[in-house]
């Protein structure tokens, strides 16, 4: 995918932002006709296999919504197939059941499955990795707290671009939900002076509306989510500056945890001009989708707000609220593989659609997820030059949204090679030597 169909504008260094990617080239490009004509998806299976292929976390979460499409019979041995046969059977790998139609699968699967997996690997390749994991930041800070129309906010005094880490951050603290006063002062107890002083001076927010400590009311306004997992009760990071960027419905940056290095890292989404305010979203991705007057509502009673964002601020918000729609119908449908992928033209025409209301819409938090339902049903359809092209795709929106500069290559590279649910098609093989 280009730049320019990205929707970036990028900084003009096109070997580093246009790194090769060696994505594996797909095999098996047969449209499956039936005996009556109908085109569908063939089961797949290793007929003369006698081991299960090797899977990870990814197929646990993905392949059985994908057996059910895959299960028929090749005629051809899929090369990955015997790839994966030369590799001895992980003691915990996912077994593929047996061919038989009672497979059962679970409906949902989860919400944003590509984007957790994509981090846990990125992180972990990141300890192994001479490169850093994202672009250095620069030296002299690209921004500057200043007062915003909603308290202080963070200004960028230099242009930035898609993909530049604008912010590398350590927290002063770390919390979770519930936390109490105490539990801040062991915290702090041998942390610097000038923590305690920094803490006290961020924004104190209404929260949810309950009685609480200021404190407490304190650390739910400025906690950043400091984990690349959702768990019950995830780990809260306070930030001296993250923690004084305000919320968009139309973010230009984003923040995520690098757990390896433990660290905050600030992304920007997008170009971002020199004196503009930098903003991330308070709401996971898929609540961004929902209308202005959902939105807002989710905002004053999750942050105790009234949600001033530009999304938010145009008078009628009619055209924004239907684009947003698309989205959100795409990525409601995708969560249920069966019927995602077995709709296949229909289901391809409203991925598009999404996407493109995605790109006016400047939604660039769910592109990858939406990327990513376009590349399952032509994998399912055995499109293979759709398949891989999509694939490019979502690989191209996840690294863009997360700053993947510089491990972009490796890292793509590898999970291409891993991610178990491209293998379980029986769809691709390894990357032409
Ligand atoms: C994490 S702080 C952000 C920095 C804060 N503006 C400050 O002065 O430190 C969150 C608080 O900023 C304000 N805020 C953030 N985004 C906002 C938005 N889109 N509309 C209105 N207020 C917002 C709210 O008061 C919220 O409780």
């Amino acid at each position: 995918m280009t730049n320019d169909e990205l929707g970036l504008e990028r900084k003009p260094t096109p070997s580093q932002l246009a790194p090769q990617i060696p994505l594996p080239s797909f095999h098996g490009a047969r449209i499956i006709v039936g005996k009556n004509g109908e085109r569908g998806p063939r089961r797949w299976h290793l007929a003369s296999s006698p081991s299960p292929p090797p899977s990870s976390d990814m197929a646990a979460t993905y392949a059985p919504g994908l057996h059910m499409l895959s299960t028929q019979h090749h005629t051809k041995q899929a090369p990955v197939a015997k790839r994966l046969r030369a590799e001895p059977p992980r003691p915990n790998a996912h077994k593929r059941p047996a061919d038989s139609d009672e497979l059962t699968t679970p409906p949902e699967r989860r919400v944003w499955p590509l984007t957790q997996h994509a981090i846990a690997r990125h992180n972990a390749e990141a300890t192994k990795e001479a490169e850093p994991v994202s672009a250095p930041p620069q030296a002299t800070p690209a921004w500057v707290i200043k007062p915003s129309k909603t308290g202080l906010g963070m200004y960028a005094t230099a242009t930035l671009y898609a993909t530049d880490t604008i912010l590398s951050e350590d927290p002063l603290l770390m919390t979770r939900r519930g936390a109490t006063p105490g539990d801040v002062r062991a915290q702090l107890r041998f942390a610097p002076s000038e923590n305690w002083l920094e803490l006290l001076n961020l924004c104190v927010g209404a929260g949810d509306g309950e009685p609480r400590a200021a404190i407490e009311c304190l650390l739910d306004t400025n906690g950043i989510p400091c984990a690349s997992e959702d768990g019950d009760n995830p780990p809260y990071g306070i930030f001296k500056a993250a923690s004084r960027i305000n919320h968009s419905c139309t973010p230009n940056a984003g923040w995520y945890w690098c757990s390896v290095k433990k660290t905050l890292l600030v992304v920007a989404y997008r170009k971002i001009r020199k004196g503009e305010e930098i903003t991330a979203s308070y709401l996971p991705p898929e609540a961004l989708c929902a209308s202005r007057a959902e939105r807002r509502e989710r905002i004053q009673l999750g942050f105790g707000f009234e949600c001033a964002c530009a999304a938010c601020g145009v008078t009628s918000s009619k055209d924004s609220d239907l684009q947003r729609a698309v989205i959100a119908r795409v990525l409601a449908a995708g969560k249920y593989m069966d019927p995602w992928v077995s709709g296949h033209l229909t289901s391809v025409s409203h991925a598009k659609a999404a996407i493109a209301a995605m790109r006016a819409e400047a939604l660039w938090p769910v592109a990858a997820e939406l990327r990513m339902l376009e590349y399952y049903v032509h994998a399912a359809w055995r499109e293979d030059a759709h398949a891989e092209e999509a694939a490019k795709n979502a690989l191209a929106a996840l690294a863009a949204v997360r700053g993947w500069r510089a491990a972009r290559k490796h890292f793509v590279a590898q999970f291409v090679k891993d991610v178990t649910c491209w293998a379980s098609y029986g769809v691709c093989k390894s990357a032409p030597k």
